[in-house]
C-alpha cells in the first residue's frame, strides 16, 4: 500500500527573535492518524513553533505545507483543514456557549449542525452553561468552549498548546480519550503538552524541543 501523505510539512524552519534563534532547521511531517506531542522547559519553543505552524507566525526560514498547500492564515482551504486552539481564544461577549459553537459550525459549512452542537456540549460538559455568555464562565469552563470550538468543524489537522491548561483531573482524562479516538479516526494532530499522562494515550511520536542535540 502507498505509504499515506503528509497532512502537516515542515522544512528547515527557523524562527529569531532579535539576535536569539528559537526554532532552528526544524523538519516535521505528520501524516492522518498520527499525533505529534511537542515537550520541553518553559521557553523551549513550542508556542513559537505553534504559531508558525498556523500562519499565526512568520518563520525567518523554511517553509510550512498543509495537504500540499503553503501556509496562509487567509487561505479558504487552509481554514477548512486546521482547526487550532492555541491562544485563549477571544468569544464575542454577547453570544451565549451554544451560540459560539452554531455560529462556527455554520461558518464551516454545516447547514443543521444541532446535532453535532448538543453533543460536543455535552462532551465538554457545558450543557447546563449552554445559555451562558462567555464572560460569565468560570476558566476551566471557557478552556472547555475553546476546545470545544475545535470539534463542531470539518479538520484534517488539529494544532493544539497545552490543551489540558485549567482543565480538572476529570476533563484531562476526558480530553485525553477524546484526542485518542480524533487521532484513531485519521485525523493528524499536533500539540504541545506539560501532561505526561496526556502525551502518553494521545502521542504516536514525542519531539522534545530545547534538548541537547545528540
Ligand atoms: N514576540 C517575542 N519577542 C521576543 N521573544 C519572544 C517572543 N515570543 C516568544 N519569545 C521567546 O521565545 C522563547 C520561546 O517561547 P515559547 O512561548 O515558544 O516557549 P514554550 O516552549 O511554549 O514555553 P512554555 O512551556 O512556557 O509555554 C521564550 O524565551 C520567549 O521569551
Amino acid at each position: 500500500m502507498a505509504k499515506r501523505s503528509a497532512v502537516l510539512k515542515v522544512s528547515g524552519l527557523r524562527r529569531a527573535f532579535g539576535p536569539v534563534t528559537i526554532i532552528d532547521s526544524f523538519s516535521l511531517e505528520v501524516r492522518a492518524g498520527e499525533a505529534i506531542a511537542l515537550t520541553g522547559r518553559n521557553g523551549a519553543g513550542k508556542s513559537t513553533l505553534l504559531r508558525c505552524l498556523v500562519g499565526a507566525d512568520r518563520p525567518d526560514d523554511g517553509t510550512v505545507e498543509v495537504m500540499g498547500n503553503p501556509m496562509s492564515e487567509t487561505s479558504p482551504q487552509i481554514r477548512r483543514d486546521v482547526a487550532t486552539v492555541i491562544d485563549d481564544l477571544d468569544f464575542f461577549p454577547d453570544l451565549s456557549v451554544v451560540e459560539h459553537l452554531d455560529l462556527l459550525a455554520r461558518a464551516h459549512g454545516m447547514t443543521d449542525p444541532d446535532a453535532l452542537v448538543d453533543e460536543v456540549l455535552e462532551e465538554v460538559q457545558l450543557v447546563p452553561q449552554s445559555g451562558q455568555l462567555p464572560g460569565t464562565l468560570s476558566s476551566g469552563q471557557r478552556r472547555r468552549l475553546a476546545l470545544a470550538t475545535a470539534f463542531v468543524r470539518p479538520r484534517k489537522l488539529l494544532v493544539l498548546d497545552e490543551p489540558e491548561q485549567r482543565l480538572d483531573t476529570e476533563g484531562v482524562g476526558w480530553l485525553a480519550a477524546k484526542l485518542k479516538a480524533e487521532r484513531q479516526q485519521g485525523l493528524a494532530i499536533v500539540f504541545a503538552s506539560h501532561e505526561p499522562a496526556l502525551v502518553e494515550t494521545v502521542a504516536t511520536r514525542v519531539v522534545e524541543l530545547g534538548a541537547p542535540r545528540g
